[in-house]
């Protein structure tokens, strides 16, 4: 079965939002030993709510769920939860945004979010077998202002954060606000993503690329708008971190059957695929594996080079990437089929 053979692949999750995989369970209980109240009586009550017809509906639900978290413990057991999640789905390295203005702009100081998420992580390392690497985005509508002076707090913490991305309501806040905060960044030695082209136009994508000077796109799916872009991005083999149940979930999709995961795929492009937010979409990685599977008609061999990118397109050194890339090629060749494409 598909699902079985989903789950055998090592994966590694390059598009994950910390925030987005806060499952009403763990808010309620949060909630309650912070005593904040929540809009909400069940669990039920919050997944009903998840209903968002664009980008922002989501947010504002999102932002609002984070304000639940409050102390080093809350980002702890909310990073744990996750790796404990992605851990039963053979989950292997985890590249995980947070937001820190989330936080800060509510007055939670930026150490203990920071602190809470790296313990969890270093755990997920040691227990779970989970290497990492963490990603500081900054919100794209607050201003340059802000993101410069969250730059300044995480230094710090420069050797816990590997890179720094962009991400929140994208439509007006183009990557070019951004301009000169990723070139510090850039300077300090962060690796740089940002999402692009998701609700926003191609034009966004090309900002991204040469202005920011990113090392990966997240989402990128209105690069199909422009052909010179869909070259350059094959040529560079630049990575699209690729959210199927998110693009359905924002309506970034109608139905996954038009989703252009297959066409990015068949242009060249080094597309992987992720959750972005489990908890507000309904699915972790292997979901996302299915759903886009089922709907698109994707090969075992297909999912393999799924998988196979998303090491490919990761900060891990060039030897552990060939080390998966072969474990993926060997179980391939397992298969009863021998090559799996039928
Ligand atoms: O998909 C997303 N897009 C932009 N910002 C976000 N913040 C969490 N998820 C997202
Ligand atoms: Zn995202």
């Amino acid at each position: 079965m598909l699902k079985d053979f989903i789950q055998s692949l090592p994966k590694a999750e390059l598009h994950l939002h910390i925030e987005g995989s806060f499952e009403p369970e763990l808010m309620f209980e949060i909630a309650k030993r912070n005593n904040v109240s929540i809009p909400f009586n069940s669990v039920e009550e919050v997944k009903a709510a998840y209903k968002f017809n664009n980008l922002q509906e989501f947010l504002d639900i999102y932002y609002a769920g984070a304000n639940v978290l409050i102390e080093e413990k809350d980002f702890y057991d909310l990073t744990w939860a996750y790796l404990a999640k992605v851990a039963s789905e053979n989950v292997k390295h985890v590249e995980i945004f947070f937001d820190p203005q989330t936080h800060t702009d509510r007055g939670v100081p930026f150490k203990k979010v920071i602190t809470g998420i790296y313990k969890a992580l270093e755990r997920g390392e040691s227990e779970l077998g989970i290497s990492f690497k963490l990603i500081m985005s900054f919100l794209r509508h607050l201003s340059e202002e802000s993101a410069f002076k969250t730059l300044e707090e995480a230094m710090p913490y420069r050797d816990w954060i590997s890179g720094v991305g962009l991400d929140s309501s994208e439509l007006g806040n183009p990557p070019s606000k951004f301009e000169r905060v990723f070139a510090e960044a850039n300077k300090r030695g962060f690796k740089l993503v940002a999402h692009a082209g998701e609700e926003g136009p191609a034009d966004y994508i090309w900002e991204a690329l040469d202005l920011l000077k990113v090392v990966r796109i997240d989402h990128g799916n209105r690069c199909l708008d422009d052909t010179d872009l869909v070259t350059r991005l094959a040529n560079e083999q630049m990575p699209l971190t690729i959210c199927p149940l998110s693009n359905l979930e924002l309506k970034v999709v109608k139905d996954l059957k038009n989703h252009p995961l297959k066409k990015l795929m068949n242009k060249g492009l080094l597309a992987t695929i992720h959750s972005d937010d489990p908890a507000y979409f309904g699915g972790y990685m292997n979901a996302n594996y299915l759903a886009v599977a089922d709907a698109l008609n994707l090969s075992e061999a297909d999912l393999a080079q799924l998988a196979k990118n998303s090491f490919t397109a990761s900060w891990l050194p060039d030897t552990e990437k060939h080390r998966y890339l072969e474990e993926i090629d060997s179980i391939v060749r397992k298969r009863p089929m021998g090559n799996t494409d039928v």
